[in-house]
Parts: structure tokens; sequence; C-alpha cells
């Protein structure tokens, strides 16, 4: 979570919160998670929060640390695409935008005293790219290195608030020491997703992961071409990335790639989509089908694995329309394990669909019985032009 570089900074209207989650195990003390927060989010927060995270058990990375990039987390042992890596509670939770009064760096610190010595201990070692000058507390210079950017949702009647209505406001940073140890890949193989109702962070695949690999995750706008990239990695994290959709030894696998993620950008927002199919039948039966099919080798080759649920999704629903079970279960599937962690209500209503395609797909075989309807007109029209023609050459029959 950079500072966001557009925006001044304002003065500061946070407070200090400490967040409770209740236990989830008996005789067990509750998680305490210290945090500055904008005053009108606090009544909105159930204090304690429900659902502490039962302890970690066989998971299955290991963190230890590298020649050249700090520490980094690594598969102990092969992970499927989907599965979850790693579940977390933030240490604390700030604001994105910075501090302004003069007693901002106590602010920070004071987050810092909210942890346990333990955790504090391991903040430590975590990676701080910013100078002293630029952030005279480890606190902030470890939450600007680190932190996942945590959007809360304020109420409707917040737009009025000169504060809230500013660029970044609502948006804040949560410091997880573990899935925060995940290094930048430009293809990474890796995401989390928030969590809010137990304010938790989720690291799942994004594909398979081998056991000994480096397991990443995406620090910036993987869209842009590798020069962008690097500029914006240099600026925020302080480091060049080596990845291998970063380094083609030859110049033109790097213009195709750059070209490919380009493409993929506009794909994103200008595909033949589904909903658009389903309600034009002129369309050809394949047509998004294939044109989706074209672009998921682009995508993986790119690593861009978390472009394709999107996809995924939109060809199992064509499949459900043209009534085709055994494709529609293949894409369904798959899309399920893809989604399990990162939209568990998608993944949810994949699994009842998988259930019972023809009973709970809410259009199940539409296009087909729409084409067979089609072609039995068709046939009708024909056989009556048929009979019309005989019947001019021999004269009606009785
Ligand atoms: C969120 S931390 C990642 C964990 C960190 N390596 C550590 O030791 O705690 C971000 C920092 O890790 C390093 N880093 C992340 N991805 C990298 C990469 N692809 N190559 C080199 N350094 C990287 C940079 O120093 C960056 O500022």
């Amino acid at each position: 979570m950079p500072s966001p570089k557009c925006v001044s900074p304002v003065p500061s209207p946070y407070v200090h919160h400490t967040i409770t989650l209740s236990p989830t195990l008996p005789n067990t003390a509750p998680t305490e998670i210290p945090a500055l927060l904008h005053p009108s989010m606090i009544p909105l927060l159930p204090n304690p929060l429900p659902n502490a995270l039962p302890p970690p058990i066989d998971e299955p990375f290991v963190v230890r640390k590298t020649e050249d990039r700090g520490y980094a987390m690594f598969a102990s042992r092969p992970i499927l695409p989907g599965t979850l890596i790693k579940l977390e509670h933030p240490i604390f939770i700030l604001p994105a935008l910075p501090l302004e009064d003069s007693s901002s760096y106590e602010s920070y610190e004071r987050l810092g005293q909210g942890i346990t010595e333990s955790t504090y201990a391991e903040m430590e070692t975590m990676a701080n790219c910013r100078s002293k000058d630029e952030c005279p507390s480890i606190v902030e210079g470890v939450a600007r290195t680190n932190a996942l950017t945590l959007g809360f949702h304020f109420p409707s009647d917040s737009e009025s608030d000169p504060h809230l209505s500013k660029p970044h406001a609502k948006h804040y940073g949560g410091v997880c020491p573990k899935i925060n140890r995940c290094n930048h890949a430009c293809g990474p193989n890796a995401s989390y997703k928030w969590f809010l109702p137990n304010l938790s962070a989720r690291l799942y695949a994004l594909r398979s992961i081998a056991a000994g690999e480096e397991i990443t995750k995406n620090y910036t706008d993987l869209l842009q071409p590798r020069s962008t990239r690097l500029v914006k990695l240099e600026g925020d994290y302080k480091f060049t990335c080596d990845c291998k959709w970063c380094t083609f030894a030859d110049p033109e696998a790097q213009e195709k790639s750059d070209a490919a993620r380009a493409f993929l950008g506009t794909y994103v927002n200008t595909h033949p989509s589904y909903r658009k199919w389903s309600m034009d039948l002129c369309l050809p039966d394949t047509f998004v089908i294939e044109s989706h099919l074209a672009v998921i080798p682009l995508i993986e080759k790119e690593g861009l694995d978390a472009l394709l649920p999107l996809f995924l999704e939109e060809i199992m629903r064509c499949y459900a329309e043209l009534g085709d079970e055994d494709q529609f279960r293949v894409y369904a599937e798959r899309t399920r394990q893809l989604v399990a962690v990162g939209d568990p209500e998608l993944a949810a209503e994949l699994e009842r669909y998988l259930e019972n395609p023809v009973g709970n797909f809410p259009k199940w075989g539409a296009r087909r019985k729409f084409r067979e309807s089609q072609a039995k007109q068709r046939r009708v029209v024909e056989e009556e032009e048929e009979d019309l023609f005989m019947d001019s050459l021999f004269g009606p029959s009785d």
C-alpha cells in the first residue's frame, strides 16, 4: 500500500480503535487488532467481531530468506488451482492516506504498541523499503511496503463528509505477516481476497503450484507494458522486477508480451459477452465460446490466470444454454475450483448447477430448444413449398 501520490496530505480525522475478534477455541485470548480509523466507521464494526481464526495446521507453504529478494513464500507441497494457501488476520489496520499532523509518528507507533511482543518482532523482520525521512516510524514504513488494500463500506451519507469525499479516503491497509511474504511476479501464481465479516485475508492459488516453487502475487497493473510496470515497482517498492515476463532475452518476445497484455486489457473491457449473446439469437451459437477459447492460451502464456474465471464462467453459461451437459460440467467444475476462495458465492451457485444442471440452471438448453423449433418451422415451410410445387405440376392431390 504505497501512499497515494496524487493526494496531498489531509488533516487527520483518524482515531485509535481496537478491533476485538472473539476466540473460536475455549480458554484462548481474543484476537486484538489495533486500528487507526475514521470515527464514522467505528459504530459500523461489530465489536467483538465473531470468528477469530482457528490455529493454522499443516499449511502448504514455508517462508524462508532468499539471496536477492528478502524473505519469500514457497510451496512445501503441490498446490492445486483455487486452493486456500493462507488465512490471516491483519496485525494492524491504518488509512491509505498519510497522516498530516505533528503527532503522526506517535500515531503510527501506537499501532505497534497494540500488538504482542512476538508479533512486533515478526513485523520488524518484514520488508521496509521506505527511508527514515519518508517514514520515520517503522510501523508506517512496513505498512507502506506491505499492507494489503482494504475497502470498507461507508454509509451513503458519508459523501457529505469533506474528508471521506477525498480520493483514497475510504481505503485502508492491513499488514499480514505471512501473506505479505509473497514477492511480486508479473504472472503471479496466487492472489488474495479480504473477507470482511471476520476481517481476514485469504491467499489462494491461481494455478497449479509445484512443491518448492515460489508463491507470488501481483503488486501492480499487469496489463501495462513492462516499462510502465518497472517504473511503478521501482517507485513504490524499490526493486527491479526480474520475473520471466520482464527479462526476455529477445526484444521481439518482450514486444509480443507487451502487445498481448495490451490486447487482453482491451478484450477484458470489450469482449463478446455471454449476456449479449444470450439475448441475441442472430449471433452464431459458438460465437462467445470460440472467441474466449482463442484468448485463453494467451492469458495462460502471460501468466494472467486471475482473468481466467471471467471467461471460463461465460463459456460454461453458453454451454448451459446450448444444453451441452458434458462441456458444461467441464467448465463449471473448472470455474468452481478457481473461485472457491476468491468468490465463494459464485462457487456455491456453480455447485448448485453441478448437482442438477437441467433443473437448476435457469435457462438450461434454451438456445438449443429455440434452434430445434426454428429447424422444425423451416421443415414445415419447406414441406408446404414442396406440396405447392407438386400441385403446380400435377394438380392438387385429394
Ligand atoms: C511485500 S514485501 C515482500 C516480502 C519481502 N521480500 C520480505 O522480505 O518481507 C515487498 C518487498 O519485497 C521485495 N520484493 C518483492 N518482490 C520482488 C521481486 N520480484 N524481486 C525483488 N524483490 C522483490 C522488495 O524489496 C519489496 O519492497
